[in-house]
């Protein structure tokens, strides 16, 4: 018989659908009447002793589960882990052990179970970090329900990160004693004046106070060597450091870097605009807005005529800066 080979796009929407399938959720009428729903799933011996629910009771401390009790709901969760159909429904079913006191140790339980109750949560972020976290979210809003909370059960709060940051911090945190190494050996060189500079923005980050800090230098005084070091050090903290420049080009000169508008999803409004220069000969003026920021670069004549990707930066005259700087001053709340 001639086998047909779905094409990849019909495998794809077949993958899809199975995962659906195997993760959409049973209805469920109202949160009181959850776990009965789970139970025909289950052997009914590894559950026949279910006292009543008691809210009163501030904890599981209260009212010490005996040994059997403590075995059922291990082999409960355990056979639930073959049997229910969800993740959604797991995380149900253990809400449903805590709230009865039938776990002896919610989080010798939760760290065995915590991969199988965030399944759904780790395939839709494709982050095990975040997928884990949003799932004790959502076991900490079921136990609230209940007048319940995750500090009752000696469970973790879940420490939430974009995918973006947990990307970020994923980057660097292969090798933090090679970044700090890195940093210290550069550090150890750094000359007086980078080093006081070094010094103020690394105050600034470790006492969470905000700095806006404009480095200049002549070209080769090492601008670029102390933000090296600045990020090395940092990211070896597990520290995010997002280093941008407004040219892809100036940005390859940093570990991790990239361009202001790709990083920020600054949408671009470009007006380039003829601009006098110092020695009086034309530049153009590349002008990226939004929200009161504003991107400058000068552009050699050849970018604007289309013949070339140059990426070179030119000095903008004093007066045309100063016309672009200051509706910024004006409109900066600390009035700096
Ligand atoms: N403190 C230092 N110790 C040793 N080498 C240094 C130090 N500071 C800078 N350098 C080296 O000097 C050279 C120029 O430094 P860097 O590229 O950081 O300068 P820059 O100010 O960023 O230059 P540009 O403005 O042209 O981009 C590089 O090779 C860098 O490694």
């Amino acid at each position: 018989m001639r086998r047909v080979i779905p094409s990849r796009r019909a495998r794809s929407s077949l993958l899809r659908s199975f995962i659906s399938s195997q993760l959409s959720p049973i209805p469920i009428p109202c949160h009181c009447c959850y776990a009965t729903s789970t139970l025909p799933f289950l052997n009914p011996r590894l559950l026949e002793v279910q006292p009543p629910i008691n809210n009163s009771v501030a904890g599981p401390s209260h009212n010490p589960p005996s040994l059997a009790r403590e075995h059922k709901a291990e082999h409960a969760l355990a056979e639930a882990a073959h049997r229910l159909k969800s993740p959604h429904q797991l995380r149900l079913f253990f809400v449903y052990l805590l709230v009865n006191d039938y776990v002896k140790s919610p989080y010798t339980t939760w760290q065995t179970y915590q991969d199988i109750f965030s399944q759904d949560f780790i395939l839709e972020c494709d982050n095990i970090n975040v997928g884990v976290n949003k799932a004790l979210h959502t076991i900490s809003r079921l136990l609230e329900e209940h007048g319940k909370s995750l500090g009752m059960y000696g469970l973790p709060d879940p420490n939430f990160h974009s995918p973006e940051v947990e990307e970020e911090l994923k980057t660097w945190s292969s090798n933090p004693e090679l970044l700090a190494a890195r940093a210290g050996k550069a550090v150890a060189k750094l000359n007086a004046e980078q080093y006081k500079i070094y010094t103020q923005i690394m105050d600034a980050v470790l006492h969470n106070r905000p700095l806006c800090a404009f480095v200049d230098g002549k070209a080769g005084r090492g601008k670029t060597f102390l933000v090296t070091t600045i990020c090395n050090k940092l990211r070896s903290m597990n520290r995010i450091v997002l280093p941008t420049a407004t040219s892809g080009f100036a940005a390859q000169l940093y570990p991790g870097g990239r361009t202001t508008h790709s990083t920020f999803r600054v949408p671009i409004t470009n007006e380039v605009k003829k601009d006098k220069k110092d020695n009086g000969s034309e530049g153009f003026l590349d002008v990226f807005s939004e929200d009161g920021i504003k991107f400058v670069e000068v552009l050699p004549e050849e970018v604007v005529d289309g013949s070339g990707n140059a990426e070179e930066f030119q000095m903008v005259s004093e007066d045309t800066l100063e016309e672009l700087i200051s509706p910024i001053e004006a409109s900066d709340p600390r009035g700096s």
